[in-house]
Order: structure tokens, then C-alpha cells, then sequence
């Protein structure tokens, strides 16, 4: 589905993503896993448009989508999530959502500010899209709160179905279980099955192992930028450059 050929950011001196390649196949879970400052964001900030590659390519189903920026790429079917911190707290959820599906998938300003008929109509359809989100991610009940009352597990539901609104092919999770407690952890896992289950294709940066492990289809291990290793979760639990160079030697699956 998403054909990830040689693809390089470079930052002044600094390498934060060194001639990856990688094939994300649809329908799977894939994971990006690797020590702090090993490149996973700037991976994804590449492969969602956020970021310009140094080098390398992208292939979407068959489509060269390099140096597409990011609201084309959404408009193409690949949406990520950001982390919690970018919603805005005082506005109400399905607000939340509203605003960014426009900010992620249109360019134009005017048709807001005069609000035109085809404006009011796409209106409609996104907080249609926008509460069929949020009954997926199982907070609907949710939506007329604002965003600063509502728990830091609901939060990353919402950072999920603010992606999901866009009508993605491809889903970029980006640390959807950090900083929430096991019980939470074990909900947003079966919401990512749920997710696999409904036809998404799944790409996941997390630290928690135990999590990558019961759910991806293969990980993908960056270390200092070049990836390392790949494989089912099993092959690359039993991977000695892994075990030595991400996990200390410390990690047994
Ligand atoms: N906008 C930027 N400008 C300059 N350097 C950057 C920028 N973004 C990332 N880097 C550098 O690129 C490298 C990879 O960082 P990145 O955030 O992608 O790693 P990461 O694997 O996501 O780390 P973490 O797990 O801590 O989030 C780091 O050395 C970082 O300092």
C-alpha cells in the first residue's frame, strides 16, 4: 500500500531518518519502535507530508506522493495523530474535530470566512464524519465536553478520531498509549484492533513492548536513524542486533 524507498531527512549535520526503506502492507499493523531520538517522529513527519525528504521516495498504491505536503497527503488517505497537547483544550470535542478536518484537509481560508452554501454543506458532512468518529473510538457521550475535562485516556480516543475524520486509508499512531495507566493501555490496544478489524491500515510508534508485541503484524527497529531490523514480533524478539542495540541486552519477549 505505502512504498517507503531510501527515504532520508537530513538535519544541517544531524541524520534523523537514514535510507529506510520499508513496505507498509494494507490491512497490517506495522510498528516503528527505537530508542529515544532514533527517528520515529521524523519518520512519520515524512510519510504524512509534515516534513520534506532529504531524499528517497514515496509510493502510495502505485502513486509518487514524495514532497506531497501534508494536507494532500491526507486528502490522499494517510492521517496521523499528534500528541494530545495539540488539542485545543477550550473547545468542545466534536469542535475539536470540526476544526481539524479543515485544518488538515482544505488550503483555502474564503469559503470559511464568507460562509459560502458548499462551505455550510461541507460543514455538515464533516460533523456528520466527525461524531461517526467518535462512536468509534467510543466517545461519543464525549462530545459536547470541552477538551480540558475530559481524562488524558479520552484525550488520546480523540487525538484517534480527530485522524479517523479524515476518511484515512492509512492511520500514523503516534505514541497512542504514552502516559495513560495498564487498564487504559489494554482499551486503546483492542480500539487499534478494532481499527485493523474495520479495514485500516495501522502504522504505531510506542515504547510500551509488551503492547507492540500482542498487536503488530511487524515492526520496523530505527536506531540512530538507519533501520536495523525487521520482522514479525517474534523474529525480532529473538534479534541479537535488537536485544543488544535497543534493549540494552536487558529485553526477554
Ligand atoms: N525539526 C527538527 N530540527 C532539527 N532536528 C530535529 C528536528 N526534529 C527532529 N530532529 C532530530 O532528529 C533526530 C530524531 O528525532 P525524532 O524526534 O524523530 O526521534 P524519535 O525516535 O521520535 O524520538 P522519541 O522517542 O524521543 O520521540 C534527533 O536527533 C532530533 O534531535
Amino acid at each position: 500500500m505505502l512504498k517507503i524507498e531510501q527515504l532520508t531527512k537530513q538535519f544541517g549535520g544531524n541524520v534523523a531518518v537514514n535510507s529506510v526503506d520499508l513496505e507498509v502492507k494494507q490491512g497490517n499493523i506495522t510498528a516503528i519502535i527505537g530508542p529515544n531520538g532514533a527517528g520515529k517522529t521524523t519518520f512519520f513527519n515524512l510519510i504524512s507530508g509534515t516534513f520534506r525528504p532529504t531524499s528517497g521516495r514515496l509510493i502510495l498504491e502505485g502513486q509518487d506522493v514524495t514532497n506531497k505536503p501534508s494536507y494532500q497527503m491526507a486528502r490522499l488517505g494517510v492521517a496521523r495523530t499528534f500528541q494530545t497537547t495539540k488539542l485545543f483544550e477550550q473547545a468542545t470535542v466534536i469542535d475539536n474535530l470540526i476544526v481539524g478536518h479543515r485544518l488538515r484537509t482544505k488550503t483555502g481560508l474564503l469559503g470559511a470566512l464568507f460562509r459560502t452554501k458548499q462551505y455550510r454543506q461541507e460543514e455538515e458532512k464533516c460533523r456528520e464524519k466527525a461524531m461517526e468518529a467518535l462512536r468509534f473510538v467510543d466517545a461519543e457521550q464525549l462530545a459536547h465536553r470541552p477538551v480540558a475535562n475530559i481524562s488524558q485516556e479520552a484525550k488520546k480516543r480523540v487525538a484517534i478520531a480527530l485522524a479517523l475524520a479524515t476518511d484515512p486509508k492509512i492511520v500514523l499512531l503516534d505514541e497512542p498509549a504514552g502516559g495513560i495507566n495498564a487498564d487504559e493501555t489494554n482499551g486503546l490496544a483492542e480500539l487499534v484492533r478494532k481499527m485493523k478489524q474495520a479495514g485500516y491500515t495501522v502504522c504505531i510508534i510506542e515504547h510500551k513492548m509488551q503492547m507492540i508485541m500482542n498487536l503488530a503484524d511487524r515492526i520496523m527497529v530505527l536506531n540512530q536513524g538507519a533501520k536495523i531490523a525487521e520482522g514479525t514480533p517474534s523474529e525480532i524478539s529473538r534479534n541479537e542486533t535488537v536485544i543488544q542495540a535497543y534493549l540494552g541486552g536487558a529485553y526477554h519477549a
